[in-house]
């Protein structure tokens, strides 16, 4: 609504797919919040389902973007500027592997799918950053979804997880260079959520099930909490945090081991 924490804040959003992506939930929390957004796609199949998202919302839709299309990214960002003359935060809810190898063992990883992954996954973060930096007059914020797996070896996550510890360290790096111009750039941690992304990855059920047992919490996380949590990111709520890596997992990451005993509801 209007008095809201994103009140007057402009920003753009990378990575809505459908109203289940991680990005949608981020989007609506921060238009219920009073933000204005603009919207890119990847590719005409999903133009059709990004665009009545964004008319939910008022929201602009300011071109295909394909991140391993640099002349894409570019447009988008030029749109942006034509639209606003400026941008007040960025949400990056974008990341692929070929699935064939988020399955079975990390050392067979192809260097081909390898190198797509962390072009796709990773260097896309940085790529937008730079474009951002230009419209991000007045400061900003920059948030990027990353996911457990890169702390700690998640079964099948495999090359994924090497994409995001290396996005993790991206969001220091990018920090340390955008500091001086006010720009803040962080990272949510999400728990397994049945997304696009999550459907065609084995045993996916059997993911959030073992959430669910085992995070302090007892249950898994849905876009919409993930959103919230990014309202404080994007607004000036966290004016003082950059370079943040910030988990949303019902408190999983903080697990070891559970008591066998441990009250269960
Ligand atoms: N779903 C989960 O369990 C989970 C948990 C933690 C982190 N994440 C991360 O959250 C982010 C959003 O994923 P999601 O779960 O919302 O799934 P999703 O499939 O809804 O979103 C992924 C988005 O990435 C976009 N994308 C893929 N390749 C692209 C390219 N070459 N150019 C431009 N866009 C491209 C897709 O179009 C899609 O919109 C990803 O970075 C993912 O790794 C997901
Ligand atoms: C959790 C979890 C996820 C969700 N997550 C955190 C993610 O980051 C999604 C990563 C992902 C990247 N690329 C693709 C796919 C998923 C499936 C569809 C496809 O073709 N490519 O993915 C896993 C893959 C293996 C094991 C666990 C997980």
């Amino acid at each position: 609504e209007a008095g809201g924490l994103m009140k007057g804040k402009r920003g753009l959003v990378l990575g809505v797919a459908n109203n289940r992506s991680i990005a949608w939930g981020i989007a609506k929390a921060a238009h219920d919040h009073g933000a204005e957004l603009a919207f890119t796609y990847q590719g005409d199949a999903l133009k059709k389902r990004v665009e009545p998202l964004a008319a939910e919302l008022g929201a602009l839709v300011v071109g295909h973007c394909d991140v391993t299309d640099a002349a894409s990214i570019d447009a988008v960002f030029a749109e942006v500027e034509k639209q606003w003359g400026k941008l007040d935060f960025l949400v990056h809810a974008i990341g692929f592997s070929d699935k064939d190898e988020l399955t079975g063992r990390f050392v067979d990883t192809t260097e081909g799918n390898f190198s797509k992954t962390m072009l796709i996954s990773v260097y896309s973060l940085t790529a937008v950053t730079q474009r951002a930096e230009k419209l991000m007059t007045d400061g900003g914020s920059i948030l990027t979804l990353t996911y457990y797996g890169a702390e700690k070896v998640m079964p099948n996550y495999n090359v994924m997880g090497v994409a995001k510890a290396a996005l993790e360290a991206s969001v220091q790096y990018l920090a340390v260079d955008l500091g001086p111009k006010n720009i803040r750039v962080n990272a949510i941690s999400a728990g397994p959520i049945k997304t696009l992304a999550a459907s065609g990855i084995g045993d996916f059920r059997y993911i959030l099930k073992w959430n669910e047992y085992n995070a302090p919490l007892r249950r898994t996380v849905t876009t919409e909490e993930v959103g919230d949590s990014g309202v404080y990111f994007l607004s000036d709520l966290s004016r003082a945090v950059t370079g943040e890596v910030h988990h949303v997992d019902s408190g999983y990451h903080v697990v070891g081991m559970k008591a066998v005993d441990a009250p269960d509801i």
